[in-house]
């Protein structure tokens, strides 16, 4: 059965003279889940207050975080408000992930996210928070934080959606949309693009009513050195399309970008044109050209001409305004059609592909905390640290397990930027880890000429003044930095029985400081002396201890 589409539009001409609202009412089958009120876009109101934000503002939480905003300035203060209600608490429970998802929920709301998105978003968050496992070191709020930006890039539909060209013949790209949302930009920002991507390109004036409109693109053409098809305003836009692909053909151009004409409100005429010139040249990209500023409107709209006429995906222009986030997070769950551009900027360069993950971390404003817990995810996994556990309980650590955690402080050396947020990490400073990835290249050599026997059990190499030296030999080092080695392994041994204890929770990431106490012990020590300080601690066994010392002293 086709759908159909029901537009109920009320606008006296004098409204629409002073471009106040005009609601249109859709109903359709396919928006049953999504029903949406659609005014005409804010035109006048979006370019009259167009307050362009002044790029990136820096601002300094309580936490102590650097955090980044940009034009999502009030739905990342939303949010935050959510991370805050967090502080103190040990975990995400039932009773204490409510707050915060109030807090979500209204910072979406005012963010002009329709209500149903809402409600999915926020149930669907909810379900991963209690059904998310402790990982060691981060605190509840930052492990929100990562779900709501996974969700968020979900909701924005996950990957890029590049520009799709045609496999033979020129790529059609045909741009839609509402008057004033900055459609005979787009047209001009998407030539220099596809310059930059090395393709040639011409533009077509497909907008007959606005003689203005053609002489608009034509000083954009010329500015980015693209040249500019048209016929003037006599001819139909299908009749100008269908010829100036013949045109693009002839000069083997490889895209076309069509402007075509934009109304104040959908209306018949628009449709019926834009679908005359779909028939005629077979588009490979149609795109609703959208203006941000008008939220859930937006992806509304983006909904109606995908059901009107097909289209294939979205562009969102000034994001650079005053958007409240709204349009970015909706049009992709509601229309089911991506976005796959958005314009930041009146400059030509002003166009970037639409990258979920970089907006969701835009809304979120917080690359820090996410990279942190990435990391720290990669870093702690559980599996390891109970396989660890298990290994410290049976007292296996070998140099396997040995070069692993090297490797971990190593790793965590490259987020020294975060470090102080980890907690108990502070005591460690970025020159002792910088350190730690030195001593990594160091230890790797000498345990990679050890045979996985020796690895397996260190005891070998303890007993075996051999051994250690044809691990000296071929690593290049000495047999006095092998047997130090050695040495050290069985001191660590003694010491993770103590990060044993320390395995829940924060104190867990302070045991690495402990770790990395171990890793630069006796470092220049000489032989012997590392024996002395162990009996300090709590002493390994006695026999391993003596075979290493005896082999520093031999
Ligand atoms: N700040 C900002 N302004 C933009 C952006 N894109 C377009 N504009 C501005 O919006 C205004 C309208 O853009 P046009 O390209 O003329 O819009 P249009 O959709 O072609 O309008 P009609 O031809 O009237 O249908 C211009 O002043 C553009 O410079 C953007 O991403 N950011």
């Amino acid at each position: 059965m086709e759908a159909t589409t029901t537009l109920t539009l009320s606008s006296s001409p004098a409204a629409a003279a002073r471009r106040s609202p005009a609601r249109a009412t859709i109903s359709h089958p396919h928006l049953r889940h999504y029903p949406v009120r659609i005014s005409r876009p804010r035109v006048a109101q979006s370019l009259a207050s167009r307050r362009l934000s002044s790029g990136w503002r820096r601002r300094r939480r309580g936490s102590g975080l650097v955090v980044r905003a940009e034009t999502f300035g009030q739905l990342t203060t939303g949010l935050e408000s959510a991370w805050n209600k967090l502080r103190g608490v040990d975990v995400l429970t039932k009773e204490t992930i409510v707050e915060p998802m109030r807090d979500i929920r209204r910072a979406l709301l005012e963010a002009d996210v329709s209500l149903p998105v809402v409600r999915r978003f926020v149930s669907s968050v909810s379900e991963k928070a209690l059904g998310s496992d402790v990982i060691r070191g981060i605190r509840p709020e930052q492990q929100l934080v990562k779900i709501v930006h996974d969700e968020l890039v979900q909701l924005m539909g996950g990957e890029v959606s590049d520009l799709v060209f045609a496999k033979s013949g020129p790529t059609v790209i045909l741009l839609a949309g509402l008057q004033g949302v900055g459609k005979t930009t787009v047209c001009a920002k998407l030539a220099f693009y596809l310059k930059k991507l090395g393709k040639s390109c011409m533009l077509v004036a497909a907008d007959v009513y606005r003689p203005a409109a053609i002489d608009q693109l034509t000083v954009l053409g010329e500015q980015v050195g693209v040249p500019v098809y048209s016929e003037g305003t006599a001819v139909k836009p299908a009749e100008i399309t269908k010829n100036a692909v013949e045109e693009a053909k002839r000069n083997n151009i490889d895209a076309i970008v069509v402007d075509t004409a934009g109304r104040l409100q959908i209306d018949k005429t628009m449709m019926v044109e834009l679908k005359e010139v779909k028939k005629a040249v077979n588009p490979t990209e149609i795109l609703l050209v959208v203006d941000a500023m008008t939220g859930q409107e937006a992806a509304a709209l983006v909904t109606t001409f995908n059901i009107e006429i097909g289209i294939s995906g979205a562009i969102l222009t000034k994001l650079d305004g005053d958007s409240r986030g709204g349009a970015a997070l909706s049009v992709k769950e509601v229309s089911g059609k991506p976005i796959k551009f958005v314009g930041r900027g009146e400059r030509m360069e002003d166009l970037e592909l639409f990258y979920p993950d970089r907006m969701a971390q835009r809304v979120l404003g917080m690359g820090d905390v996410l990279s942190f817990v990435e990391k720290a995810q990669e870093v702690v996994r559980q599996e390891d640290t109970m396989e660890l556990q298990k290994k410290i309980m049976s007292a296996k650590f070998d140099f396997n397990d040995f070069l692993k955690q090297t490797q971990n402080v190593a790793k965590m050396g490259s987020m020294s930027r975060v470090i102080g947020m980890i907690p108990g990490m502070n005591k460690v400073t970025p020159a002792q880890i910088r350190e730690a990835e030195k001593r990594l290249a160091f230890v790797e050599s000498m345990i990679n000429a050890m045979t996985a026997e020796e690895r397996e059990k260190p005891e070998l190499l303890a007993e075996s003044r051999e051994r250690r030296i044809r691990v000296a030999e071929e690593s290049e080092k000495t047999e006095q930095e092998v047997s130090q080695l050695v040495a050290q392994l069985f001191q660590m041994r003694a010491q993770m029985k103590k990060l044993m204890g320390m395995m829940q929770g924060q104190e867990a990431i302070a045991g690495m400081g402990d770790l990395m106490d171990s890793l630069n012990a006796d470092e220049k020590a000489p032989p012997g002396t590392a024996r002395r300080r162990r009996r300090r601690s709590e002493p390994p066994r006695q026999r391993e201890l003596d075979a290493v010392g005896g082999a520093s002293r031999s």
